[in-house]
């Protein structure tokens, strides 16, 4: 393989609700880290797992301080890049829109529908346009990477889902529950919309596990969604992605050939270089270094 068509992946891990830390890390190092998008959530975690880089970012933060509408996912998305990350489990926990989908289960989404409102969801703004594709939003050699893992481990899993994003904080009503389940939602949630996006953007391979917490408010014979409901889910579903995540990274860390999201700028920006604005193309450096031709100016690990 040549290096231009190869790479040496390192693993990022966003933990959602109730995972703050990723247990059996190596040569742990929490590092603060700023951004030109901002703050992200928290430090990020530093580590390896069986050789593998790894770097692990608590979404919310540790402490969960920070509601799913006023997450900076511009900065948690480019401290990723720049600490090298080039693939991103996403673990997330969720509600169910499907009766089969029981709490317990874990669901390897392959689509999105996404309801958020108002917060920004792209880095190519005003003198710097791009246009990436979002068909296929899931890495699909990670999520089976990460369903084989959950299989392997005994845990119920469903490969393939859509998963709702809502604006939150507040969950559904009963009729957006119903609306929701009538467009073949499988699970509901606040927090991969824009994450999955900007992810394409700065060309990460992303894939998610939506760990089913409760049935929303929908099912005729389970409470509406609380949560302590999640919360007391959460418990068990976090020993779990804890396995899932030990056996899938050491299959993940090894020398690939890169993904067609690895490459999702060629032919995306249709601003022309003479009119893209300096101040903008400063702010993307990490993410879209490689197209740019910064790839060799100074940023990378921290
Ligand atoms: C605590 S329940 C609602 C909360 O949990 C999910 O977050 P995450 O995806 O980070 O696990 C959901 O999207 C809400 O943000
Ligand atoms: N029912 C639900 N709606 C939105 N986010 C959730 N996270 C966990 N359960 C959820």
């Amino acid at each position: 393989m040549s290096a231009q068509n190869s790479v040496q992946p390192v693993i990022g891990v966003i933990g959602g609700s109730g995972l703050y830390e990723i247990e059996g890390l190596q040569n742990k190092e929490w590092r603060v880290c700023e951004t030109p998008w901002g703050t992200p959530s928290d430090a990020l975690l530093f580590g390896t797992l069986e050789g593998v880089q790894c770097v692990f970012l608590p979404r919310h933060g540790r402490g969960h301080p920070l509601p799913p509408s006023r997450l900076n996912y511009r900065a948690n998305i480019d401290a990723l890049k720049r600490a090298g990350v080039t693939d991103i489990l996403s673990l997330s926990a969720v509600g169910s829109l499907k009766e089969e989908l029981a709490p317990g289960t874990f669901v390897i989404v392959d689509q999105f529908i996404d309801q958020t409102q108002g917060r920004p969801r792209t880095f190519f703004e005003e003198g710097c346009v791009a246009h990436v594709s979002m068909a296929e939003p899931v890495s699909a050699r990670l999520g089976k990477a990460l369903a084989d893992a959950a299989e392997e481990e005994g845990i119920k899993v469903s490969r393939g889902g859509t998963y709702v994003v809502i604006e939150g904080p507040q969950f559904s009503t009963r009729a957006e529950s119903e609306l929701y389940r009538s467009w073949n939602g499988a699970v509901i949630g606040m927090t991969n919309m824009p994450e999955a996006r900007l992810a394409r953007e700065a060309e990460m391979n992303y894939a998610t596990v939506a760990m089913v917490t409760d049935y929303d408010c929908w099912h005729d014979s389970h409470g509406d969604v609380t949560v302590d409901m999640v919360v007391a889910a959460m418990k068990e579903n976090t020993r779990k992605a804890a396995a899932l995540v030990r056996r899938a990274i050491p299959r993940l860390g090894k020398e690939r050939p890169l993904d067609k999201a690895e490459r999702a700028l060629d032919n995306a920006i249709i601003t022309p270089p003479d009119a893209r604005r300096p101040d903008m193309l400063a702010r993307l450096d990490a993410v879209a270094g490689r197209v740019l031709g910064l790839a060799d100016s100074d940023w990378g690990p921290y």
